[in-house]
Order: C-alpha cells, then sequence, then structure tokens
C-alpha cells in the first residue's frame, strides 16, 4: 500500500494524493459517487469523507444552536450536520464503489464512535482532523488500534503537536504521519506557512510529514511538495460556487489534475530525490515569482495558533464537557468527562489529563462545558 510505504519511508519519492470530498457532497450518495470517480480520474490515491456521530461529536447545546450562514442545510447545526451525514451503510456503499473503481477510501473520525467504526471498515489509514488533534484520550485510542493515522495539526500549538508525537511512541506506534495544515477557509497566502514542514521533518525526525492545505489553487500545495510533504490533502469539489462551508477553497477537477500532473513531473525529473528545498529554490523549481507564493514560504519558526483559525477553533475546536451529571465537591475522574464541540466552548480539550482530580466548584450536568469558573 502506497501511504504505508510512505509512512515506513520506503519510499520517498512519492506523494500520497488525498481528494477530500468532506461534506462537498451536499448530502447526495450519488454525488459522491460522482466525486469518487472524477478524484479517480484526476489520478488521486485516496477519497476521504468526514464521519461523525453527532451526539458523540457535539454537545446538545452545540447540536440544538441556530445556524445562520449561507451554507446552512438546516435550521439548527445538528439538522445541518445531520443533512451532510451518510450512514453507516452508506458508507459501506462508497468503500465498495471506490474499491470497485481501485481508489483508496478512508475518512476522519470526527469522535471515538466514528473511529470504531472505520477500523471495523477495514479502512487503509484513520485521518484524525485538526479538531481533534487535541483530543489526547482519543489519540491514545487511535494509537492503539495499529490502524495507521494521519494527523492533522490545524489551530494547534507545538506543544500540542509534541504531544501527539509523544502519545504514539509512548503506544509504541510508528504508523503515523503528521500534516501541516492551517484551519482557515480560505488560508491567506501569507499564513500557509509552508516552513513549518521542514521546521517539523527537523523536530520530529523519522516521522512523515504531509500537508492539508485550505489555500485556493494549487501552487502553494506543489511547493509544500518540494518543501517536504509527502502526503498532500485538498478538498476537492465538483463547483466551487455551490453552496457550503468548503466549497470555495477546494479544488474543481481541473484543478486537481493540474496538481496531480505536476507531482508526477517531480517524480518523473527526480526531483523528488531530495527530501527538502529552500525557499528560492523551491520558486526557482516552480519558475513562479509570484507574490503569493514568496509570502507562504517566508521564513518561520513558531508554530502557534493564527488569528485566522481563531473562528474555526471556536466553531469546531473541541471543549472538556461533562460526561454525565456531576455534583458540587466531586473530584474529577476520567469517566466524568467528554470530549466534545461545545456552546459555549470549555475549557480546551488538550487540558483534559490537568482536569483529573481536580474538584467541582458546582453542579455540572452531561453535556455542560467544564469551564475555569467551576473549578477550585
Ligand atoms: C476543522 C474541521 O473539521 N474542518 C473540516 C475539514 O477541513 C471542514 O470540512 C469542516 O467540516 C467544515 O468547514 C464545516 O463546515 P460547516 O460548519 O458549515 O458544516
Ligand atoms: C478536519 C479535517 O482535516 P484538516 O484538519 O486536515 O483540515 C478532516 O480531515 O476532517
Amino acid at each position: 500500500m502506497l501511504l504505508l510505504d510512505i509512512i515506513t519511508k520506503n519510499l520517498s519519492n512519492e506523494v500520497y494524493i488525498i481528494a477530500e470530498i468532506g461534506q462537498n457532497h451536499q448530502g447526495s450518495l450519488e454525488t459522491a459517487k460522482l466525486m469518487i470517480l472524477e478524484a479517480k480520474k484526476a489520478g488521486c490515491h485516496c477519497v476521504k469523507f468526514q464521519k461523525s456521530d453527532l451526539r458523540a461529536k457535539f454537545t446538545r447545546f452545540a447540536l440544538e444552536r441556530e445556524y445562520v450562514s449561507d451554507h446552512a442545510w438546516g435550521r439548527t447545526y445538528g439538522e445541518h450536520k445531520e443533512y451532510l451525514e451518510f450512514s453507516k451503510e452508506q458508507y459501506r456503499q462508497l468503500q465498495a464503489y471506490s474499491k470497485e473503481i481501485k481508489i483508496d477510501f478512508t475518512a476522519s473520525a470526527m469522535d471515538e464512535k466514528s473511529l470504531d467504526f472505520l477500523a471495523e471498515l477495514k479502512v487503509p489509514f484513520i485521518k484524525i482532523g485538526s479538531g481533534d488533534a487535541n483530543n489526547f484520550p482519543m489519540l491514545k485510542k487511535a494509537a492503539a488500534m495499529r490502524i495507521p493515522l494521519v494527523i492533522s495539526t490545524g489551530m494547534q500549538t507545538v506543544s500540542t503537536v509534541d504531544k501527539i508525537v509523544e502519545i504514539m511512541k509512548q503506544a509504541g506506534n510508528n504508523l503515523f504521519a503528521l500534516m501541516h495544515c492551517v484551519s482557515s477557509y480560505p488560508t491567506a497566502s501569507s499564513d500557509c506557512n509552508l516552513r513549518m514542514i521542514p521546521a517539523f521533518m527537523t523536530r520530529f525526525p523519522g516521522v512523515t510529514i504531509g500537508y492539508s492545505g485550505h489555500e485556493l489553487g494549487v501552487s502553494i500545495s506543489k511547493a509544500a511538495v518540494l518543501s517536504g510533504a509527502r502526503i498532500v490533502e485538498r478538498h476537492f469539489t465538483l463547483d466551487k460556487n455551490q453552496k457550503g462551508s468548503d466549497h470555495r477553497c477546494s479544488l474543481e477537477p481541473i484543478e486537481l489534475l493540474s496538481l496531480v500532473e505536476g507531482i508526477n513531473q517531480f517524480k518523473a525529473n527526480q526531483t523528488l530525490c531530495k527530501p527538502s528545498y529552500t525557499s528560492n529554490e523551491i520558486t526557482q523549481i516552480l519558475d513562479e515569482e509570484n507574490d503569493e507564493l514568496k509570502v507562504a514560504l517566508a521564513e518561520i519558526t513558531q508554530k502557534e495558533i493564527l488569528q485566522s483559525e481563531l473562528a474555526c477553533r471556536r466553531k469546531l475546536g473541541k471543549s472538556i464537557v461533562g460526561a454525565r451529571n456531576l455534583l458540587k465537591g466531586h473530584k474529577l475522574q476520567e469517566v466524568d468527562l467528554s470530549i466534545k464541540v461545545s456552546e459555549p466552548n470549555g475549557i480546551t480539550a488538550e487540558k483534559y489529563f490537568d482536569l483529573i482530580g481536580m474538584q467541582l466548584l458546582c453542579d455540572v450536568n452531561e453535556d455542560e462545558p467544564i469551564t475555569e469558573n467551576v473549578l477550585a
């Protein structure tokens, strides 16, 4: 399997290309199948969806909130997400279709129940999206499953990325890759921070680094490959002008084809024999002296949460919430806490293990966020 060969570094002159269909299928199985076919025709190795168990991913209050947006498929956020969510049976059909036309099929596990389901489907790898990069209990569970993992790092700090790698090491799991990612839609070129790719390669030797991009166009993703990315994921759409939050920053079939062809050209020219190029070398190889590329390749020293990612972190970042009704004075244990998208937000997921043993100053009910002011 190509991805496994890339993750285990058996192949360094190869790039695994993922067409992220995500929720760009508009809730239609037929459209999803057509998208799988188009991704195959463009030369992608894999199609990816997003699997959620809505009650496991979101709190009741997050599902009940009104979703006022041109991209809303329902009155509440829950109705919107329900509309876009394929059933387990539909997943099986999409998997069977992908197998028939010979393209890898997988999804991101948006919660632990979905992680179990994807493991049951025996997908070639499971994606952990940026929203769960700080969901350490889920990462521990995923690491123990011995299924290859591709983990995105958008809207996270470097200490969270360090912790991800530590969790994998502690589980004795080398079958994972880290994706540099910026969670803003579309991402401005100046926020793409492609130099994080070689920075990750130095900080995490032996770990395969990829790129999950949300910028417009394909040049920056090609530059990501020259920077060292050996897995590339881009959102895919049949038409950018459709309703839906992700279409605008997605690639249409012709663009996806041009990205695949660009990467194939690098392979044919032996360009990828060198693991990573400097920014100047990249602009020369791409022969594109444009400002967008220049700012995307500007030097960067630290991985931090960007201003442009705050909206996504607020909307889809995970918080610590009550797993059941808890009484004032109770000392928190792991079984008391869940990690979900919460409305309003609570303490962020990465603090989960810090909260164990702390005492509650007031009652906290199931699905209510744990905030600083309820802790002694
Ligand atoms: C962070 C994360 O999960 N991001 C995903 C992957 O990039 C996105 O596809 C979101 O699911 C999408 O933008 C949500 O849009 P809405 O809120 O309209 O359903
Ligand atoms: C959120 C996801 O991806 P990323 O964080 O890479 O954008 C995903 O794959 O579901």
